[in-house]
C-alpha cells in the first residue's frame, strides 16, 4: 500500500482563490482592503522565511501587508511598543508575532499585550479561552488546517481516535480542543515528551498528528496500517528540511499529509482566512 496524499498545497491555493473573492467584495463594499500585521523579532531563517511567505500570500488575495521587524536583542519594552502600534493602526485588521521568540523576551506578556480583535493566530489567552468555552474565535492556523484539510478530503472525525505528539501551543495544545468539539467528535489522546509508550499510543490511533519537532519520529511500525498520518513536524538540517513521520511510513498508512506540501501551506491559508473573517465582523458592525 502508497498512502494517498492530502495535498495541502493545491488545497491551500483552491482556498486562497476563495478568499480572493471575499476581500474583493469587502474592498468594493467598504472601500478598504483588509490588512494583516507580522512582528518579526531577530533574524531566524525559518522564521524570515514564513513571514514573507505570509505577505506573498497577502498580496495573492488582495490583503494589505504591514511588516514590523526588530532586533534579535529588542527589549520587551520595543516589542510591546510595537504591539500597541498595531493595535491601534486602523490599517491593521489583525496582526501575529511570529513565534518562537528569542529568549529574552517572555512571549506570553507579548501575547496578552494584543488586542484580542487583532489576533490573527489566535493565540491570545481571551481566544484560547473561548476555544476552551466552544464560543467563536479566531482559531490557532495549524489545527484549523488540519482540520479544513481532512474536511476537505473527507476524512472522518466523528468517533475517530486521534493521536497528537506534540504540546506546543501553536499545534499540540490547541489541536486537542478543536477536534474533541461537538461539531468535529473526535477522541485524542495527546503524547509528549514524557508519553510512557508512545509507539502503542500511535498504533491505537485512526489519525496521527506528528508535531514534536523530531525527525523520523513516527516509523511505519508504529502506524495502525490504514492510518491517516498528518506530518506538521520540521526540522532545518544540513540535509534539508526534515519531518516527524519517516518516509517509510508511507507504505503503512492509508492517507499522508506529508512536510512539506501537506500542513504549512494550510497554515498559511488559514492565516489569511483569519484575516478576512476579521475583516468581515469589522464591516457587519458598522
Ligand atoms: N505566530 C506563529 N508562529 C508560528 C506558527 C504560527 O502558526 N504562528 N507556526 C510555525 C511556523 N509557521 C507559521 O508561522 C509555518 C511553518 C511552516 C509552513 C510551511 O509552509 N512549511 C512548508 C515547508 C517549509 C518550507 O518550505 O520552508 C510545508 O510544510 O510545505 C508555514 C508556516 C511556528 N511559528
Amino acid at each position: 500500500m502508497t498512502a494517498q496524499i492530502l495535498d495541502g498545497k493545491a488545497t491551500a491555493s483552491a482556498i486562497r482563490s476563495e478568499l480572493a473573492e471575499r476581500v474583493a467584495k469587502l474592498v468594493a463594499t467598504t472601500g478598504r482592503a483588509p490588512g494583516l500585521g507580522t512582528v518579526l523579532v531577530g533574524d531566524d531563517p525559518g522564521s524570515r522565511a514564513y513571514v514573507g511567505g505570509k505577505h506573498r500570500d497577502c498580496a495573492q488575495v488582495g490583503i494589505a501587508s504591514l511588516r514590523r521587524e526588530l532586533p534579535a536583542d529588542a527589549s520587551q519594552q520595543q516589542v510591546e511598543e510595537t504591539i500597541d502600534e498595531l493595535n491601534a493602526d486602523p490599517a491593521c485588521t489583525g496582526y501575529i508575532v511570529q513565534l518562537p521568540l528569542p529568549r529574552q523576551l517572555d512571549a506570553n506578556a507579548v501575547l496578552e499585550r494584543m488586542d484580542p480583535a487583532k489576533d490573527a493566530d489566535g493565540l491570545h489567552p481571551v481566544n484560547l479561552g473561548r476555544l476552551v468555552l466552544g464560543v467563536e474565535a479566531p482559531l490557532p492556523c495549524t489545527p484549523r488546517g488540519i482540520v479544513e484539510l481532512l474536511r476537505r478530503y473527507d476524512v472522518p472525525l466523528a468517533g475517530a481516535r486521534v493521536c497528537v505528539i506534540g504540546r506546543g501551543i501553536t499545534v499540540g495544545r490547541p489541536i486537542g480542543l478543536l477536534l474533541t468539539r461537538r461539531s468535529e467528535n473526535a477522541t485524542v489522546t495527546l503524547c509528549h515528551t514524557g508519553t510512557k509508550g508512545l509507539a502503542w499510543h500511535v498504533r491505537e490511533a485512526d489519525i496521527v498528528v506528528a508535531a514534536a519537532g523530531s525527525p523520523g519520529l513516527i516509523t511505519k511500525d508504529m502506524l495502525r496500517p490504514g492510518a491517516v498520518v498528518l506530518d506538521v513536524g520540521i526540522t532545518r538540517t544540513d540535509q534539508g528540511l526534515v519531518g516527524d513521520i519517516h518516509p517509510d511510513a508511507a507504505q503503512v498508512a492509508g492517507w499522508l499529509a506529508p512536510m512539506p506540501g501537506g500542513v504549512g501551506p494550510m497554515t498559511r491559508a488559514m492565516l489569511l482566512a483569519n484575516v478576512v473573517e476579521a475583516a468581515e465582523r469589522n464591516a457587519n458592525a458598522v
